[in-house]
């Protein structure tokens, strides 16, 4: 089977990686359809597959195609391989918000798997969920599904809808998370911590937070009780953030990346 990954960005990249990693994919078999002369240059130094600039060259070639590049790119990547693209082929997307529907039209073919990753895909801690148009089989499903498990965990699910909601939760949740350790970083400069220290200090206690929940017998409501000892620190850290609006603020930020996923889709308001 030949795999053509277009956009040889982060996502991409990983892809490419991931693939050969887990050796379902021969380098031979795998092409990377870029757009500018110089991420060519770049990534021909990385050897993770040929490399492309024209999809005259590469697209008949291949079974799957897995679309990587940014949805604001989709319209204009779809005119460009409409004339070149064959039915048997089966797309993989993982742009966010763009249908399989758009797929469909902007491509002129009917087999379509839209997926949502994640960005620790990159170290193999990745989660996806995907869904597929009617015309993909259960085979070329199964295989995707592999595909998609070299780079961590993934779920089918029924409905676009949940691509979208998933892009809220998984999709950018990396960044919320992210966005909180840096301030628990900010916080434990200020107290005095050298910045490794401070990195060191949250890093490890979200790793421990993150296996304690994953161990799957306490809720995180039930787990923070058992952090909180009575009349101590941890119930002043909770006292404090219920006094702000932090957690639904947080809910609000994930809202306002599903709303811009449906927008991205075009469904938005
Ligand atoms: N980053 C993330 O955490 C996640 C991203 N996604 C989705 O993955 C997709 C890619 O994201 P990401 O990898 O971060 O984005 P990047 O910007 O890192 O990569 C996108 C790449 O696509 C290339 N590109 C654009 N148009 C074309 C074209 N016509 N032909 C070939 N290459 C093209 C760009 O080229 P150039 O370098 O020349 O601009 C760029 O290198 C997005 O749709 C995003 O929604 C999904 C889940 C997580
Ligand atoms: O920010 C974005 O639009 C993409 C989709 C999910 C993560 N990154």
């Amino acid at each position: 089977m030949k795999i053509l990954i277009i956009g040889g960005g982060n996502m991409g990249k990983t892809y490419a990686r991931s693939l050969l990693r887990a050796h379902l994919v021969r380098k031979e078999d795998l092409m990377i359809l870029v757009r500018s002369p110089a991420k060519a240059d770049t990534l021909r130094t990385e050897d993770i597959g040929t490399v492309h600039l024209d999809a005259e060259a590469c697209l008949a070639a291949a079974d799957l195609i897995i679309l990587a590049v940014k949805p604001q790119d989709s319209a204009k990547l779809f005119a460009a391989l409409r004339p070149f693209t064959d039915p048997q082929q089966v797309y993989l997307s993982i742009m966010a918000g763009v249908t399989v529907a758009t797929i469909q039209r902007g491509l002129g073919v009917e087999k379509i798997i839209r997926a949502m990753p994640n960005l620790p895909a990159q170290i193999g801690l990745g989660m996806t969920s995907f869904t597929a148009s009617d015309a993909v089989t259960r085979i070329e499903l199964v295989l995707v599904q592999n595909l998609l498990n070299t780079t961590g965990k993934a779920i089918y699910v029924n409905t676009e809808h949940a691509i979208d909601a998933t892009t809220a939760i998984s999709g950018s949740g990396p960044a919320y998370v992210l966005y909180f350790m840096q301030a628990m970083i900010e916080a434990a400069s200020e107290m005095g911590f050298s910045p490794g220290e401070a990195e060191l200090l949250v890093a490890q206690t979200f790793r421990g937070a993150v296996e304690l929940q994953m161990k799957n017998d306490l809720t995180c409501a039930e787990w923070i009780k058992r952090v909180s000892s009575k009349g101590g620190t941890t119930e002043a850290a909770m006292a404090a953030f219920e006094q702000t609006s932090v957690f639904e603020d947080i809910k609000s930020g994930a809202r306002a990346a599903l709303a811009r996923a449906e927008e991205l889709g075009g469904r938005g308001n």
